[in-house]
């Protein structure tokens, strides 16, 4: 685990179009022709900054200013352990080439996932594309109305990605829940997982979302292909078992100690962090996580927050 890890800082260069500039990797390096965010390693005593701009003329001939940062992503490759800082970049002087004689593509956002990328970029497109937090339901109280009002009023926040968890309620309740939550989430255009019975998410047209003792027990993809796919995770053999899997995404925690589980200590985002470089998975960090902890889950690696209560009645 102690080996050197590698510094470097990659582009997301975005045009007036919104459109991404990929670059792609030339016969003679390693990972040969698959396609990159344009970068490279920071030099001795270089910073973030100055390495981007540095490599950005060499690469590309722009002379580019940095904006503010996307993710960085701790990645273990079989040789090599890397940490790859992704800045997003909106002004430059003048226009990309491929100096090295690289091929250059500039690609909309929804199309990225048609190239392909090395490990570390997945959660990086996968941040660039789908939502920073993800809610996971408390269960309803006595009456469902509140319960319904309160999700209607997440989604009128902008929440686009829920778990549907409804732990001790009886079948039948949860099943009447699924259906009017799933109604809602159509109408917003988010994207519903239900933490259940596989046949009901699917009767409902939603995703599922396995808990990791339901993660372990799977020996192939639940859902199809298009059925949005999740798992809760603790340990680096769930994340890879969720990868095996074709899991979307992941939730992996606790990073800190929740009200939901009182006394039990997170594991932190140095223990995080090494989790996240075992992986390719978009990861959403959980435990104790309010929307003001996404930067620092960004800069582990995290493509945003998954919560309860932050994200169900903020404030
Ligand atoms: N630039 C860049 N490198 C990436 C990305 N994703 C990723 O895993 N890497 C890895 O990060 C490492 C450094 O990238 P690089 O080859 O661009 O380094 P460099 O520009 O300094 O070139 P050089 O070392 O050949 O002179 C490589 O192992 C590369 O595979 C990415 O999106 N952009
Ligand atoms: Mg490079």
């Amino acid at each position: 685990m102690s080996e050197r890890v590698i510094e470097v800082v990659a582009g997301v260069i975005t045009d007036k179009r919104g459109r991404i500039l990929l670059s792609r990797r030339t016969p003679n390096r390693d990972m040969p022709g698959l396609w990159e965010f344009p970068g490279g390693k920071r030099e001795a005593g270089e910073t973030p900054e100055a390495a981007l701009i540095r490599e950005l003329d060499e690469e590309l001939g722009i002379r580019v200013t940095v904006g503010p940062p996307l993710m960085a992503v701790p990645q273990r490759y079989p040789t090599k352990r890397l940490r790859l800082d992704v800045r997003h970049v909106t002004h430059w002087d003048g226009v990309p080439k491929g100096r090295e004689g690289q091929a250059l593509a500039w690609v909309a956002p929804e199309k990225l996932g048609r190239y392909s990328m090395p490990p570390a970029d997945l959660p990086v497109v996968a941040a660039l594309q789908t939502p920073d937090r993800y809610l996971v339901t408390p269960p309803p109280g006595d009456a469902d109305a509140p319960w319904l009002q309160a999700l209607d009023d997440a989604l009128r926040r902008g929440i686009r990605r829920i778990q549907l968890r409804l732990p001790g309620i009886a079948d039948a309740r949860q099943h009447a829940l699924l259906q009017q939550a799933a109604v809602r989430c159509r109408r917003r255009d988010a994207q519903l997982l239900f933490n259940g019975p596989v046949e009901a998410a699917l009767a409902a047209g939603v995703g599922v979302h396995l808990k990791a003792s339901v993660l372990q027990t799977l020996a192939e993809r639940p859902v199809p292909e298009g059925t949005p796919l999740a798992a809760s995770c603790h340990t680096a053999d769930d994340l890879s078992h969720a990868a095996r899997l074709g899991c979307d995404f992941v939730v992996l925690g606790p990073v800190a100690e929740t009200a939901s589980h009182p006394g039990a200590p997170g594991i932190g985002w140095t223990a995080f962090a090494h989790l996240r470089e075992t992986t390719a998975l978009p990861i959403y960090a959980i435990g104790g996580m309010s929307p003001d902890d996404i930067p620092e889950a960004r800069r582990h690696g995290a493509q945003g927050i998954a919560a309860i209560r932050s994200l169900w009645s903020p404030g």
